[in-house]
């Protein structure tokens, strides 16, 4: 049988970051992706009026430099996201008393940050526990910040454990918003320019269904068919790895690693009007709720297209995830109606993009750990069962969770193969 130098299983970001890399290091690489596109949490649909829009990853910033430099290499051009006018809070509460209590919860987030990682006390901890320890916050504060894990890590505070989140947002490092900008084109265009490159190294609608190892080799089953190289990247997030039957078992502790995460819960909204209307009132188009908890809106209009998008996270995602798809749109009128008038609650269009339960991603942004006693997973997972290794935006030591920490993750695990591969086979392959 013949037998590649890698395999690398999953075309997000991570895989098409690793595939790329292994290819341009000179290693027979194939890529095997479940669905039949590529990008993973980053996708596109297009609209009624023929617009292109991302249903997953979408935002980034400056400070995302890998994403950045890919974005530039592939000769896209970024807009900015508006953000100029003033925010809504809802319930409303005066522009001055809503941005101080944003100034608080960036205060926390830096309380947070600055937590001694080796603390034991802090060890057992979930999000909530450790916001209710901070009884000099005022009570506003620290709900919009429970509020904020719930939009941005999609779970209730009361499963997240505190440790990892803190060592996570140790990572996101950005100065810049996140949401400083997209690419009108989409994001989801990118990551089909990267799967170009790879031609027929890349095999869609091939889920891998079993993975077989030994010291030396690895089989990756796939329905009926098998395939066999020195090694695999398994990039996959946590959630979706440990669905995979392995021959052997993996390790103990390794299991308990996978199983240490839950993922996120999260539905994405796109919202089209006429015309960007809230930016005649001097509004940004940004709405933070602080009730119902875990909605965020803001503005994603660009040349002709005009357009909200709104996210729904956390706990508020799975109760939508449950009923049907017209009452939630239902919701969402109504919301943006209370937020803008009746303007907001008649748009021309609303597509929803309910990633809870996702066949294939588990859920989204990310997964989040929610095992309290498994400090160490994302250490025990990164270092694999050579010839086994995995990778995801999870496990990025730099912006986890992002499009820019799959790019990351790709990189640092094919960067590991390419070292375990002698020098004259690597020099030998390729294009
Ligand atoms: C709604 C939404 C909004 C987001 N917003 C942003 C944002 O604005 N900015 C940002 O930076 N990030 C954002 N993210 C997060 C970002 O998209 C992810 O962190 C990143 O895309 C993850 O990349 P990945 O390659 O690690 O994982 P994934 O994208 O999950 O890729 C894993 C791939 O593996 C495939 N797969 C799964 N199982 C198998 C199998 N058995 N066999 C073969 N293939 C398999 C999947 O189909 C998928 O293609 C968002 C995500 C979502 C969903």
């Amino acid at each position: 049988m013949p037998e590649r130098d890698a395999i690398v299983v999953g075309a997000g970001f991570t895989g098409l970051s690793a595939a790329l890399e292994l290819v341009g290091a000179g290693l027979d690489v194939l890529l095997l992706e479940a669905r039949d596109r590529v990008g993973g949490k980053v996708e596109s649909e297009t609209l009624p009026d023929g617009t292109r829009i991302d249903t997953g990853g979408q935002f980034f910033c400056r400070d995302m430099s890998e994403l950045m430099a890919l974005i530039a290499e592939n000769g896209k051009t970024p807009v900015m996201t508006h953000y100029d006018g003033e925010a809504i809070y809802r319930p409303p509460v005066p522009p001055q008393q809503g941005f101080a209590r944003w100034q608080g919860v960036d205060a926390l987030r830096d309380r947070m940050i600055a937590t001694d990682p080796d603390d034991p006390e802090l060890a057992k901890l979930t999000v909530a526990d450790w916001v209710a320890r901070q009884d000099d916050v005022p009570a506003d504060v620290r709900k919009s910040f429970l509020r904020l894990i719930k939009g941005l890590w999609c779970r209730a505070p009361e499963e997240v454990a505190f440790t990892w989140l803190a060592s996570n947002d140790r990572r996101i490092t950005n100065t810049y918003s996140e949401m400083e900008m997209f690419l009108p084109g989409t994001l989801h265009a990118l990551a089909d320019q990267l799967a170009a490159r790879l031609g027929d190294r890349l095999r869609l609608g091939t889920p891998a269904t079993g993975i077989e190892y030994s010291d030396t080799s690895v089989t990756v089953i796939a329905g009926d068919e098998r395939f066999f190289a020195k090694r695999v990247i398994l990039a996959l997030p946590p959630v979706m790895i440990r669905r995979l039957p392995f021959s052997p078992a993996l390790p103990e502790r390794l299991q308990k690693a996978l199983s240490a995460w839950a993922p996120g819960l999260s539905i994405k909204l796109q919202v089209t009007y006429d015309k960007p209307f809230w930016r005649e009132r001097g509004l940004s188009g940004a709405v933070m709720w602080h009730e119902p908890q875990g909605l965020y809106a803001c503005d994603a209009s660009h040349d002709d297209y005009a357009g909200l998008i709104v996210f729904v996270g956390g706990p508020e995602a799975q109760r939508w995830h449950r009923r049907p798809r017209e009452e939630l749109t239902t919701f969402i009128r109504e919301q943006l109606s209370a937020a803008f008038g009746p303007q907001g609650g008649d748009p021309r269009d609303i597509h929803v993009r309910d990633w809870v339960d996702d066949p294939w991603s588990g859920g989204a942004y990310s997964d989040v750990v929610v095992d309290l006693d498994a400090r160490y997973a994302e250490d025990i997972i990164n270092e694999g069962v050579p010839p086994v290794h995995f990778a995801s935006s999870e496990l990025s030591p730099s912006y986890p969770g992002y499009v820019d920490g799959a790019i990351v993750a790709g990189r640092l695990a094919a960067a590991r193969i390419i070292a375990a591969t002698p020098r004259s086979q690597s020099e030998a392959g390729g294009d």
